[in-house]
């Protein structure tokens, strides 16, 4: 049997499994990429919200990050929810000498209302990690806390593009249209320029982990050796299966289903 490649997300938890890593792990397994996961905060959310949130000791950070990578590296990395500066700045060396596709959920804020991190947190991520992503997927809110402005047309969409781009000096920024009104439209910004995905907005209340999907589906395919943009063009077809095909579980607002794409598909992985 071949080696798989591997992708490694640090992040968040979710105990019901729609969001943070277990949502990445289920979404790297997806699409036929061996999962590794590090916690950085134990989240008791749901589908109602997020109940209580316990950020790790730096310590317990490290010892986890030591555990992977003194022993098998990643071909890809994503990070989601890391609360604080002290984290970002423990996790950056080791993204940095692992020299891989780098991909950040800049994750604030859950689909719930509930903040993930403080207003600190927000300012550190741009001066630490943010200039060496490899790509950024911020939604509509994430983008406008990060750029400073408020973002309602697509002139103010091509403006925060070029402010990842330019001036906070990412490789690539997906500015996520998740947030707005009509199709569900996403936009990719690099040096060579803009491309954009349209799917049509599926009417659905079930949409927590939308953002960690398809940010660690991004993740595995350039774990894979696809570009950019062959990664995000897999990604957006990947959660729009996700959400059209939702499994109803939870109260509230559930997860996606993680296995739509490869079933629909008919992938059958080695
Ligand atoms: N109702 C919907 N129908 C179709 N696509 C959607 C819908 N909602 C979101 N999307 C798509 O899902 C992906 C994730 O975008 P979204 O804006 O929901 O992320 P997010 O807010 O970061 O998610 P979360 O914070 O819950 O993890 C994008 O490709 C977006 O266009
Ligand atoms: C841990 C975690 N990361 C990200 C999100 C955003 O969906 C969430 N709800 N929980």
């Amino acid at each position: 049997m071949k080696k798989p490649n591997i992708a490694l997300t640090i992040a968040g938890t979710d105990p019901t499994g729609g969001a943070g890593i277990m949502a990445d792990l289920k979404s790297f397994h997806a699409s036929g990429v061996y999962g590794m996961a590090v916690a950085t905060s134990i989240v008791s959310q749901n589908s109602l919200g997020v109940q209580d949130v316990y950020h790790l000791p730096i310590e317990v950070l490290e010892s986890q990050l030591n555990s992977v990578f003194e022993d098998e590296s990643p071909q890809a990395i994503k990070t989601g929810m890391i609360a604080s500066e002290e984290m970002m700045k423990m996790i950056k060396p080791y993204i940095l000498q692992s020299n891989v596709p780098y991909v950040i959920d800049p994750v604030m804020v859950a689909k719930s209302g509930d903040a993930l991190m403080d207003d600190e947190g927000k300012q550190k991520l741009i001066e630490t990690l943010l200039p060496i992503a490899t790509v950024v997927t911020p939604n509509i809110p994430e983008a406008e806390d990060i750029t400073g402005f408020n973002i309602e047309t697509v002139d103010d969409i091509n403006r925060a593009g070029a402010f990842f781009i330019n001036e906070v000096g990412s490789e690539g920024v997906v500015i996520k249209g998740g947030h707005l009104e009509g199709d569900a439209i996403d936009y990719l910004f690099t040096n060579k320029g803009v491309t954009t995905w349209n799917s049509e907005r599926f009417d659905t209340k079930h949409t927590h982990g939308t953002g960690c999907t398809f940010s660690a589906v991004i993740t595995a395919e350039l774990a894979k050796g696809h570009t950019i943009e062959e990664a995000v063009n897999t990604a957006k077809r990947f959660i729009s299966l996700a959400i059209q095909h939702t499994p109803e579980i939870g109260k509230g607002r559930g997860p996606v289903n993680h296995f739509a794409y490869q079933k629909i598909e008919g992938l059958d992985y080695e």
